[in-house]
């Protein structure tokens, strides 16, 4: 048997994980149709327990809308290494190949990272083409009217008034949203080199953002951790991928907002080694000076008698997303900002 000492080359600062088995699939991916009664309870149920849920009816995407940017996005892509780099490196925005942020994180991708200004790419990232630049477009306004039911109903589910209250963050003129378009390339050479191990695409992590939308094409390879029940909490599961269908990921902004009942999930990808994975995802954040603090309904309405006292020190969107910046992928981005909680108050003996 050969050992390898050291994965080759092009791998070298990649970290290698073990390839996902079918056992790893997870069957129980909660599904909302955000046209249906209820939908309003089942978006806040999955987010609670889960932290994702996938969309595959009622998200009122027009037929076309994926697929013409997807397609731009394999062509971007499929071009000349030389014409990419042209676009890059992402700091943060452009073209990056292999280096996630300025912290030293490494994955096994390629990526364009646009930044949008209200309905539409900004002026501060343009984007490679005029094709690809409208088709993303369309694409924006679209997740960017789902980003907006999906808070709409979490407002309703929790009691909020009004739908707004969270909503409005992400459709405000001044929100910070993104759009991130990612290539996983096979890896074929590891296969046939190391059959169970596999590139870790895009390391583990928790979106700073509101709300993720994920899309992918057919090749699977999220993996999700799972804080559902105690035997199982942080257990790695793989999502299956379904083209048909979008991924909501609750992100630590929304964590916050709710004071800890909505929460981030920490997700990764392991990049397949026979075939490409594209995906495309709309970050949802607020604008800069946004405070992020819990909604005071919530608080009241948890607190009883008196008000739930929030789990977090205060902080603004700018204040979070810079730190964030100087973080590295895997951190746990919202350590720094949970509040001691002081002992309650005993009760006097009657
Ligand atoms: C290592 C990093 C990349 C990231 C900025 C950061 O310093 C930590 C958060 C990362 C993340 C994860 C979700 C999104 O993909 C992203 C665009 C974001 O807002 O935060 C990335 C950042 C990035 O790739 O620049
Ligand atoms: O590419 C994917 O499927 C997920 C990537 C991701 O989590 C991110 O870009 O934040
Ligand atoms: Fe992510």
């Amino acid at each position: 048997m050969v050992v390898l000492a050291k994965p080759p080359a092009p791998l070298e600062q990649i970290s290698l994980v073990r390839s996902p088995e079918q056992g790893d699939y997870f069957a129980g991916v909660p599904a909302v149709d955000l046209a249906a009664p209820g939908a309003a309870r089942d978006v806040v149920r999955a987010c609670e327990r889960f932290g994702f849920f996938k969309v595959a009816n009622g998200h009122g995407v027009p037929e076309g809308v994926v697929g013409r940017l997807e397609a731009e996005a394999v062509r971007f892509f499929a071009s000349p290494q030389a014409e990419k780099d042209a676009h890059g490196p992402a700091s943060p925005f452009g073209y990056g190949n292999r280096r996630i942020g300025r912290n030293g994180d490494m994955g096994w991708l390629e990526y364009l990272l646009l930044a949008i200004d209200g309905a539409s790419l900004s002026d501060a990232s343009p984007a490679p083409s005029s094709s690809l630049r409208d088709a993303a477009n369309e694409y924006v306004g679209a997740m960017r009217g789902m980003a907006r039911t999906v808070l709409e109903m979490v407002a309703e589910g929790l009691g909020v008034s009004p739908r707004g209250a969270l909503a409005d963050m992400v459709t405000d003129a001044a929100s910070d949203q993104l759009l991130r378009l990612n290539h996983y390339p096979p890896c074929p050479l590891l296969q046939s080199l190391m059959p169970n191990c596999s590139p870790t695409g895009f390391g583990e992590h928790t979106d700073p953002q509101l709300v993720s939308i994920l899309h992918s094409n057919g090749t699977s390879g999220l993996q999700v951790a799972l804080h559902d029940a105690a035997d199982n909490a942080g257990h790695w599961v793989s999502v299956p991928s379904d083209p048909s269908s979008f991924l909501v990921i609750v992100g630590d902004s929304l964590q916050v907002m709710t004071n800890g009942r909505l929460r981030s999930v920490r997700h990764r990808v392991v990049a397949n080694k026979l075939k490409s994975r594209v995906s495309m995802i709309y970050f949802g954040g607020p604008p800069l000076e946004q405070r992020i603090a819990p909604l005071r309904q919530l608080l009241a309405a948890a607190g009883g008698d008196g008000e739930e006292q929030s789990r977090y020190e205060e902080f603004t969107w700018g204040e979070y997303k810079k730190a964030a910046y100087l973080s590295r992928l895997g951190d746990n981005r919202l350590a720094p900002f949970y509040r001691h909680q002081p002992p309650p108050i005993a009760k006097p003996q009657a």
